[in-house]
């Protein structure tokens, strides 16, 4: 137990989903898991466990934000020994190419936060997925004839940027395709700790061209997300 999960050992299994909204993780364990059953609720922060296909899995809220994130994910990891961490949240979109409902993989995730940075020194380190699971989500978002993009995510502390895309500098420029806010951290902790870590989100408001998701189209894209995530899981 932790100051944040009240889960016991054993209660998470090996592979997790990360959304950052609490009522995303009660969606997904009520909606895909079977015999889905509540591991944590400190803070609302919830966390469950069931089966996906035969196989346990687990999902946790991580909360918005890198700080945030990184305290659920460290704990995940060394506390409850968990291997495999796929983030499945929601982006805005930097690039016209990517349409709202598409998937961004997150390849890497480029940041503003200081949280990255703080063990590097003169270094700037590239927080990188895993590959073996940005393949397998990759290939398996083709077969599914699922729309998805893979490549340069940035994890910001701002969401709300006074000059709304002029806030993301050259970044758009140098193929940043969306901003999120936790990916960066996520793979941070995932290489210092010797785990695979994966980034899924989908695209729900484009800063280029205003198009925004509504509630229906909402609902069913991250079905797409979430079963995507949940076939790499299972067999990470
Ligand atoms: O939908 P989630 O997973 O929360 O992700 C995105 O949504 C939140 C901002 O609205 C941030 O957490 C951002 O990363
Ligand atoms: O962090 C986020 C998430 C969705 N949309 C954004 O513009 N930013």
């Amino acid at each position: 137990m932790t100051p944040h999960n009240h889960a016991k050992a054993g209660d998470y299994a090996e592979a997790v989903l990360l959304p950052g909204d609490p009522l995303r993780a009660k969606w997904i364990a009520e909606t895909f898991l079977d015999d889905a059953k509540l591991v944590n609720s400190v803070r609302n922060c919830l966390g469950y466990t069931g089966t996906y296909k035969g196989k346990p899995v687990s999902v946790q809220a991580t909360g918005m934000g890198q700080p945030s994130l990184a305290i659920y994910v460290h704990e995940l990891i060394n506390v409850y020994g968990l291997k495999t961490l796929i983030r499945v949240g929601t982006c805005g979109g930097l690039n016209a190419k990517v349409k709202v409902r598409d998937l961004i993989l997150a390849q890497g995730a480029s940041t503003d936060s200081s949280i990255v940075r703080e063990r590097f020194g003169a270094y700037n380190f590239a927080p990188i997925a895993d590959f073996g699971l940005l393949r397998a989500a990759a290939d398996k978002a083709e077969a599914r004839g699922t729309r998805y993009h893979a490549g340069n995510m940035v994890s910001s502390d701002i969401f709300y940027h006074a000059n709304g895309i002029e806030g993301y500098g050259s970044l758009p420029a140098h193929g940043v395709l969306g901003v999120e806010m936790e990916a960066a951290v996520l793979y941070t902790l995932a290489a210092r700790f010797g785990v695979k870590a994966l980034a899924i989100c989908t695209m729900t408001d484009c800063l280029v061209t205003k198009e925004e998701i509504d509630a229906e189209q909402r609902q069913s894209s991250l079905t797409d997300m979430v079963t995507l995530a949940l076939e790499v899981a299972i067999e990470a």
